[in-house]
C-alpha cells in the first residue's frame, strides 16, 4: 500500500490525468444529452386553425380550434381556443328576413379574424352545420329556408377564411359526431377500451349515442353508425328525437293543455304566481304542433303556473307516445333502443339546466325531491334569489328540470341504478361537449382509420435512458482505469 502511495507522488500524471479523464468524460456525456434533447425537440410549434358555426335553434355559436401543426393525427391535440356567441336569435329566426341571418353572424367571425394569426386566415377551413331549427324550417318552408343559408353562406364566403360550406346537419350526423367530440377529448379512442356515451339537449331535437356490441343492431340501420377510428372498430346506436328539444317540448307540453277558446292556462310546469298572457299562435307555430291546431290562433290567454312537480311529470309523460314498439325493445314514439350502456356524458342544456338546479350529482330519488321542492317555490321567491339570471331560463327551469327527468327515465328508460352513469358536463379539457369538434374532425380527415405509427419511447423517456446508458459507461470506463492505472504505472517502473 505504502508503496503504492509513494509511487501514485512520485507520477506527477497520476492525478493530472484521471482529472483530464474525468472532465472529458463528463464534457462528451453533457455534449451527447444536449445534442439528443435539441435534436429531438420540437421545432418552434406552428398552431393550425379550424372555425365551426353552431346555427342551433335557439342561438349561433362560433368555435374556433386550435392544435400543433406536426401533430395533426394524435388524440387530444386539438383544443378549442376560443368560442364566440352570436347576438340575437338563431339563424331559423330569420325567415322573415333572410339577409339578416348572415348579417348577424358578422361581428362573431371579425373576432375570428383576430384569434386566427393572419398568416393562417386562407388555410384555415370554415364550416356552418345547422341543426334542428333549420330541419324545422325546411319542413315549413324549403324556399325561405334556402333563402336563409344562401345568407349565411354569402356573409362566410366574404372572410377571409377558406370557407367549406354551409348544410343542415343531420341528426344521425348531430348523435355521433357529440359522441366523437367526448370520447376524442377523453383520449378514449386511441385506447380503444371503454367509450362514452352522449346526451345531448337542444331546443328543438334531443340526441341519444352509445357504442354498443348487440347483435340486435342490425334491427334498425337508421339509427346504426359505424366507425373505425385508431385502428379499432365501434358499432353505434344513435338516435335524434326531432321536436324534443326543450322549447319543443315546452311548446307541445302547453298545447296539450291549452284549450282554444279557453282564456286561461293552470300549469303545474311554472311556478305559482307566475302569469304571462301569450297569444295561441305562440304556442302553435311550430310544425312539432300537429294536433288540435285549430285554424284560428288569434286568441290570447294567461299562462298560470301551479308548481307542481309531479303532476307537471305527468303532462310532459302525455307528450311521448307509445304507439307500439316494432322492435325488440323501444325508448318512446315507437323508436328502437337497445339496452343502454354508460358511462354517459349529458351536456348543451342537459347540464345548463340541471347545473343551475344544483342537480349533478344527485341520486334519481334526491333529483326528484329537489324538483318538487324547485317547483314549489313561489315565483316571486325564484326571482329574487336569482336576480342575474335570464327571466325566460328562469321560469322554464321547474319545466325544463322535469322534463329532462321524464326524457331521462320514462324515454331513455335510465334507471335508480343506471341514473349515476350519468355525468352532466359542459366542457372536457377546456373544450365544450358538443357535435362541432367531432364535425371537424371528421372533414378535415383528423382521426386516421387505423392508429399511427409513433416512436417505442416517448421523448423524455428516451433522453433519461440516454443519460443512464451514458452514465453507466462512464463509470465502468472510470472503474477500469483505476483498476489499470497501477499495473500500468509499475510497469514503467521496471523499464
Ligand atoms: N343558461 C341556460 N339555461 C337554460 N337553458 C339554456 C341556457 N343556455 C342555453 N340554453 C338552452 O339550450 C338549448 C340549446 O339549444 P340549441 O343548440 O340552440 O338548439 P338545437 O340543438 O335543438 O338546434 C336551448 O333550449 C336554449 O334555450
Ligand atoms: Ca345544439
Amino acid at each position: 500500500m505504502a508503496e503504492q502511495r509513494e509511487m501514485k507522488e512520485k507520477n506527477p500524471w497520476h492525478s493530472a490525468v484521471v482529472i483530464l479523464i474525468t472532465v472529458l468524460g463528463i464534457t462528451a456525456i453533457v455534449a451527447l444529452v444536449t445534442t439528443a434533447v435539441l435534436q429531438n425537440k420540437p421545432l418552434l410549434q406552428k398552431y393550425k386553425y379550424g372555425i365551426v358555426l353552431d346555427a342551433g335553434s335557439s342561438h349561433t355559436a362560433v368555435y374556433i380550434y386550435e392544435w400543433p401543426a406536426e401533430k395533426e393525427n394524435d388524440t387530444g391535440r386539438v383544443h378549442q381556443k376560443h368560442i364566440c356567441k352570436v347576438l340575437g336569435p338563431g339563424i331559423s329566426s330569420y325567415s322573415h328576413s333572410p339577409e339578416l341571418a348572415g348579417e348577424s353572424l358578422r361581428t362573431c367571425m371579425k373576432q375570428a379574424e383576430r384569434f386566427v394569426p393572419i398568416r393562417r386566415h386562407r388555410e384555415t377551413p370554415l364550416y356552418l352545420g345547422a341543426t334542428a331549427g333549420m330541419r324545422l324550417l325546411s319542413m315549413e318552408n324549403q324556399n325561405v329556408c334556402d333563402q336563409v343559408l344562401g345568407s349565411v353562406e354569402k356573409v362566410l364566403r366574404s372572410t377571409p377564411f377558406s370557407y367549406q360550406g354551409a348544410r343542415i346537419i343531420s341528426g344521425q350526423e348531430e348523435g355521433a359526431f357529440g359522441w366523437i367530440t367526448i370520447n376524442y377529448l377523453d383520449d378514449r379512442l386511441k385506447q380503444g377500451s371503454g367509450t362514452t356515451g352522449a346526451l345531448d339537449l337542444g331546443g328543438a331535437s334531443t340526441q341519444i349515442t352509445f357504442a354498443t356490441n348487440q347483435e340486435g343492431m342490425g334491427e334498425s340501420a337508421e339509427n346504426t353508425v359505424t366507425f373505425r377510428l385508431y385502428g379499432n372498430d365501434y358499432i353505434l346506436y344513435t338516435h335524434s328525437f326531432l321536436c324534443y328539444g326543450k322549447d319543443q317540448a315546452l311548446k307541445k307540453t302547453l298545447a296539450q293543455q291549452a284549450q282554444v277558446g279557453n282564456s286561461s292556462v293552470l300549469d303545474p310546469c311554472f311556478n305559482e304566481g307566475y302569469s304571462v298572457d301569450r297569444n295561441y299562435s305562440s304556442v302553435y307555430s311550430s310544425p312539432c304542433i300537429m294536433a288540435g291546431k285549430p285554424l284560428e290562433t288569434g286568441y290570447s290567454f294567461t299562462h298560470i303556473g301551479k308548481g307542481d312537480a309531479s303532476q307537471c311529470q305527468q303532462a310532459i309523460r302525455r307528450i311521448f307516445t307509445n304507439p307500439g314498439c316494432n322492435f325488440s325493445r323501444c325508448s318512446f314514439n315507437g323508436v328502437y333502443q337497445p339496452p343502454i350502456q354508460g358511462p354517459f356524458g349529458a351536456f348543451s342544456a342537459f347540464y345548463f339546466v340541471m347545473n343551475f338546479l344544483n342537480l349533478t350529482s344527485d341520486s334519481l330519488e334526491g333529483t326528484r325531491e329537489k324538483m318538487e321542492r324547485y317547483c314549489s317555490t313561489p315565483w316571486h321567491q325564484i326571482k329574487q334569489q336569482h336576480p342575474g339570471v335570464k327571466e325566460k331560463y328562469l321560469a322554464e327551469y321547474c319545466f325544463s328540470g322535469n322534463y329532462i327527468l321524464s326524457l331521462l327515465t320514462d324515454g331513455y328508460k335510465f334507471t335508480s341504478e343506471t341514473w349515476s352513469t350519468i355525468t352532466f358536463i359542459k366542457k372536457i379539457s377546456g373544450s365544450d361537449a358538443g357535435w362541432t369538434l367531432g364535425y371537424m374532425l371528421n372533414l378535415t380527415n383528423m382521426i386516421p382509420a387505423e392508429a399511427p405509427d409513433s416512436p417505442p419511447l416517448p421523448h423524455a423517456g428516451y433522453v433519461t435512458l440516454l443519460l443512464f446508458i451514458s452514465l453507466v459507461i462512464f463509470v465502468i470506463f472510470l472503474f477500469s482505469v483505476k483498476s489499470l492505472w497501477p499495473r500500468c504505472t509499475t510497469q514503467t517502473q521496471i523499464i
